[in-house]
């Protein structure tokens, strides 16, 4: 089974990625390949890069050297349309809950009871039964990031990328939001996310990937780097150090 799903969510890999804004080096990855079967959470103190690096797997941001591949392919544009990202603040629409989610599904090209029977379905994931003609706008923080992620799961992504989609929201809102990330990479949803919340990495990660000054410092299995991190920037980081 976890073959299986390795397989149906691919490899995501980076290899002599580099990104410089005069003349200081903010990102350099000689190399990192994402292809364990569960999420991969991304951690590390401000400022180590770790938005960068999922702006490049999501080709966001095209670096200057190097390369992004998935399955081994240089990231094209159908890779991208079979990826999502979820932001820290949630982009939604002036629209309401329902219309957010028909605006992506139309795209699908789904006939109206295909878009009306997929919404319905997907207000039950998010736990957002009864918000159908309510403003996205006038949503709450957790309810409105829940819209967030399941718009991107309207596209059926192979990878899901999450911006701290959690770093706003109270333990109980969290813990939502966790439950739909799991749910999703058991559908076999690639995760990649970036946290400052090392309890989550350690509810959530297959694998975990520490990064500072631009620089993955450490990656493998969650609770090998969670509980016996190799590197002195990870031990810092964990203990609650101050990492420079
Ligand atoms: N467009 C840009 N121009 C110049 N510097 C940038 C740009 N984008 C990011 N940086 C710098 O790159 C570094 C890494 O930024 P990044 O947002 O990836 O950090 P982060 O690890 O996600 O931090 P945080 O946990 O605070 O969100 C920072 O020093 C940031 O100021």
């Amino acid at each position: 089974m976890r073959d299986l799903i390795s397989e149906m969510a691919g490899c995501l890999s980076v290899d002599e990625l580099q990104i410089t804004r005069k003349g200081q080096a903010l990102l350099n990855v000689p190399h990192l390949s994402l292809d364990g079967p569960g999420p991969t959470l991304i951690l590390g103190p401000n400022g180590a890069g770790k938005s960068l690096l999922l702006r490049c797997l999501h080709g966001l941001i095209v670096p200057e050297r190097g390369q992004v591949r998935q399955d081994g392919a240089l990231l094209n544009a159908d890779h991208k349309a079979r990826q999502g990202m979820v932001f820290q603040q949630p982009v939604l629409l002036r629209r309401s809950v329902a219309a957010n989610l028909d605006f992506v599904l139309k795209r699908q090209g789904l006939t109206r009871t295909g878009r009306k029977s997929r919404i319905e379905e997907l207000l039950a994931e998010g736990g957002l039964e009864g918000k159908a003609r309510q403003s996205a706008r006038s949503l709450s923080g957790g309810e409105a990031q829940r819209l967030a992620i399941l718009r991107a799961l309207a596209l059926n992504p192979e990878t899901l990328f999450l911006d701290e989609p959690t770093s706003a929201l109270d333990p109980s809102a969290t813990q939502m939001i966790e439950r739909m990330v799991q749910r999703a990479s058991a559908r076999g949803v690639r995760i990649v996310m970036v946290t400052h919340d090392i309890g989550q990495a350690r509810r959530l990660a297959t694998d975990v990937v520490m990064m500072q000054g631009g620089h993955v410092v450490e990656h493998g299995v969650a609770q090998q780097v969670l509980d016996t991190p190799k590197s002195l920037a990870s031990r810092r980081y964990l203990a609650g150090g101050l990492v420079t």
